[in-house]
């Protein structure tokens, strides 16, 4: 088991997070319920940056909100003095609510709705990640409207696929997002260029996510590094920014082989300064976009196990109070999990199980054949790394409300997400009055 940041078994012999015991979490704020480390997600995100520092170049580490996105941690976000890359348009009214300094915040999404391009312009954010062409005349015809000047970079899809599972691979051509290298970037490029209302300040691209292997990035690399020079060349401009996106993998099970955040940006400063001299150029400032690499595995889930059953000779099912509403990454991606029996977690028997969820659909699982500690009704399964795309992509499906959210430290407990209710699941349904009246008339 690979117990990352302050977790630990504690002298009760149950899982402590952030010098809390997780079976008092469960009695304060019941199950399912989603735990951050906070201690372990400023550290990683101050690895990002002292990384970077020490090779004494400009950079931005932005954190890509989309992994988990909540008021509370744009505080902390802004807190370890990193940028922010948002998505939509509920990601930059979040950030802004949480009083994020706009300039910081760099705008993504390929399909960006004309109230989302003019909320951004109307809060002054850092940059817009442009990625089609449709885009452009939107921002240009609203940034002059607006009169103001905008930055963006543009989004290009270098042709590179990373070793990663293939829904979660972003840089390869048969891509929905970005310009392809090189003619469509290009032809971007120049449109950007001589616009009068957006400053081009450079090129994003981004490979791909739970990536291990910088083989991937190196070449992407490569690839920019020409381009930038073509661009050079042929626009005469040395374009000041260059965003590597985010995609560092992390630990789920025991055989991930995640590099260090330290080695992941050290590799990439490093490959970027060899192909921008070896092309000639300056070194431009670096911007990544990290997700799960700063939030993941500060993430702990925490269910109650109920109802299970055996089907002798081919499996074992547990089921747990949560599943693919709160988790759907298993059902999605065939994701792996970690997991323990948080009340017991030194083993003394152990049992191979499959962990199934409460929704009514049999894909609903979140964990295939794991060994535990022979989990009986009551106990509580904690599973592991669940900090990224468990809350942003969660779901209300079968009318299951959405978890808590607390954040742990130094033996403190705060809730950072109240749990949803059902009042709240019915809360946006509206029930026409003629619906009522018949339903009147039908029983009278
Ligand atoms: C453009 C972009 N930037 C950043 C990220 C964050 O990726 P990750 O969470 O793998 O670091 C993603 C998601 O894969 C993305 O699509
Ligand atoms: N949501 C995906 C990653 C893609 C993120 C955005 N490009 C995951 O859970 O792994």
């Amino acid at each position: 088991m690979y117990l990352s940041g302050t977790k630990r078994i504690n002298e009760k012999n149950h899982l402590e997070i952030g010098g809390v015991d997780t079976t008092d979490l469960v009695k304060h704020f019941g199950t399912p319920l989603y735990v951050l480390d906070e201690f372990e997600i400023r550290n990683k995100m101050r690895e990002f940056i002292n990384t970077f520092k020490s090779f004494g170049i400009p950079f931005q580490v932005a954190y890509a909100s989309k992994a988990l996105c909540t008021m509370a941690i744009c505080y902390l976000v802004e807190d370890e003095g990193l940028s922010l890359d948002v998505v939509s348009g509920g990601e930059l009214f979040t950030a802004i609510e949480a009083g994020f300094p706009t300039n910081r915040i760099h705008f993504h999404g390929n399909n960006k709705s004309v109230a989302e391009i003019t909320m951004a312009i109307e809060a002054e954010i850092g940059a817009f990640i442009v990625d089609n062409l449709y885009e452009i005349e939107l921002i240009e015809s609203i940034a002059e409207n607006k009169q103001k000047r905008v930055n963006a970079l543009i989004r290009v899809t270098p042709g590179i696929e990373a070793h990663t599972h293939e829904y979660i691979q972003t840089g390869q051509e048969d891509s929905k997002f970005g310009f392809n290298l090189v003619d469509a970037a290009y032809n971007a490029a120049k449109l950007v260029h001589q616009s009068k209302w957006i400053n081009l300040l450079g090129f994003h691209f981004h490979i791909g996510s739970q990536i291990f292997d910088m083989k991937g990035f190196e070449k992407a690399i490569e690839r920019m590094a020409g381009f930038y020079r073509f661009i050079h060349d042929e626009l005469d401009v040395e374009l000041p920014i260059i965003n590597a996106g985010g995609g560092f993998g992390i630990h789920y099970v025991e055989e991930d082989e995640p590099l260090s955040i330290r080695e992941y940006v050290v590799s990439l400063v490093e490959s970027f300064k060899y192909h921008f001299y070896k092309q000639g150029l300056k070194l431009p400032e670096i911007w990544i976009e990290p997700g799960r690499s700063i939030i993941g595995e500060a993430g702990t889930t925490l269910y109650t196990i109920g109802s299970s059953k055996n089907i002798p000779n081919i499996r074992k099912y547990i089921a747990v109070d949560g599943g693919m509403m709160d988790n759907p990454r298993t059902a999605l991606y065939q994701a792996k999990y970690d997991a323990a029996i948080a009340n017991r977690m030194i083993y003394d028997q152990s049992e191979v199980v499959s962990v199934a969820g409460k929704a009514c659909e049999s894909g609903d699982m979140l964990i295939w054949d794991i060994e535990l500690n022979s989990p009986v009704a009551g106990d509580i399964l904690a599973v592991f790394s669940t900090g990224a795309y468990n809350y942003s992509m969660a779901s209300n499906y079968n009318r299951i409300p959405r978890p808590a959210m607390v954040l742990v430290n130094e033996g403190e407990a705060e809730l950072i997400v109240r749990r949803e209710t059902y009042s709240d699941i019915i809360q946006f349904d509206v029930v026409p009055e003629r619906l009522k009246k018949n339903k009147v008339k039908i029983l009278g």
